[in-house]
């Protein structure tokens, strides 16, 4: 599904936390946002999924602007969003978890409450379950999981409502590097058995340097570069406003 922003702009009291942003992301693309603290990154995804209303501007799915729509009707529409912090029930397994998801999206929230779940509700969590990698631990309580699982539990509950475009906020934050690297190889692979087009703000420049094929470079609530890995290294206003301040501080 194609994802095209354009001019989009939303303030906060004197702050324009976007500010004229265009940006086009193709159907089956992976492509990850960066910039500084208070870019606007999270803002930008906030805009897209319906979290946050624009005060002007376009959100086209497939040429459909959907800026109208609400977070639900977005939702439908195929937009999933997976947060920095894990949303789910937290004292339910994490089998559990995913059945609500799942039958929640087939529009059956009645049989929730029943003992028995749904034919085909159990396989199909099980089946969501198995492609993130978290079968191992299929009755073990969300929250008491790890950070890592349960943020992978959070992409699961995104994917058990079969997004067509998927946005993932820090996907690898808190992590240490072993378990970093592993996630987003599973993301990577998400990516390309579900030809998603997949979107996540990363600040590991590592991480995004090797993983997305399309990089945007928010800054101030603007656009300030966009390009492939190659060309957003070598990008003096992308070293003098980020890359160089990363270096320094580590
Ligand atoms: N709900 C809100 N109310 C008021 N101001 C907000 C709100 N959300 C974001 N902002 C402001 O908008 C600007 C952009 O914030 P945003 O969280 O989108 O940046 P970010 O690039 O995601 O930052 P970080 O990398 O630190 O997560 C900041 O100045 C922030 O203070």
């Amino acid at each position: 599904m194609n994802v095209e922003i354009n001019h989009l702009t939303k303030s906060f009291g004197g702050v324009r936390a976007i500010d004229d942003v265009s940006l086009a992301f193709p159907s089956g693309s992976l492509s990850a946002i960066i910039g500084p603290n208070g870019a606007g990154k999270t803002t930008f995804f906030n805009l897209i999924s319906g979290a946050f209303i624009a005060d002007s501007g376009e959100v086209l799915l497939d040429r459909e602007d959907i800026l109208q729509l609400s977070k639900t009707e977005r939702m439908r529409r195929g937009i999933g969003r997976a947060f920095q912090v894990a949303s789910c029930f937290p004292t339910m397994t994490v089998r559990a978890n995913l059945m609500a998801a799942v039958t929640a999206h087939a529009g059956r929230w009645a049989s929730l409450s029943h003992r028995f779940p749904s034919p085909g509700m159990r396989e199909r969590a099980d089946d969501v379950m198995e492609f993130v990698g978290l079968t191992d631990v299929a009755d073990v309580e969300a929250n008491i999981l790890s950070h890592g699982d349960q943020k992978l539990l959070d992409i699961a509950l995104a994917l058990a409502l079969e997004p067509k475009v998927l946005l993932l906020d820090e996907p690898t934050a808190g992590m240490g590097p072993d378990e970093r690297w592993r996630m987003i190889e599973r993301v990577r692979a998400l990516w390309e058995r579900r030809k998603l087009t997949l979107i996540f703000i990363e600040h590991d420049m590592d991480i995004v340097f090797k993983v997305a094929s399309s990089i945007r470079v928010l800054c101030y609530g603007k656009v300030l570069a966009e390009g492939t890995p190659d060309q957003i290294r070598n990008n003096q206003a992308v070293i003098d406003a980020y890359l160089g301040a990363e270096e320094n501080a580590t």
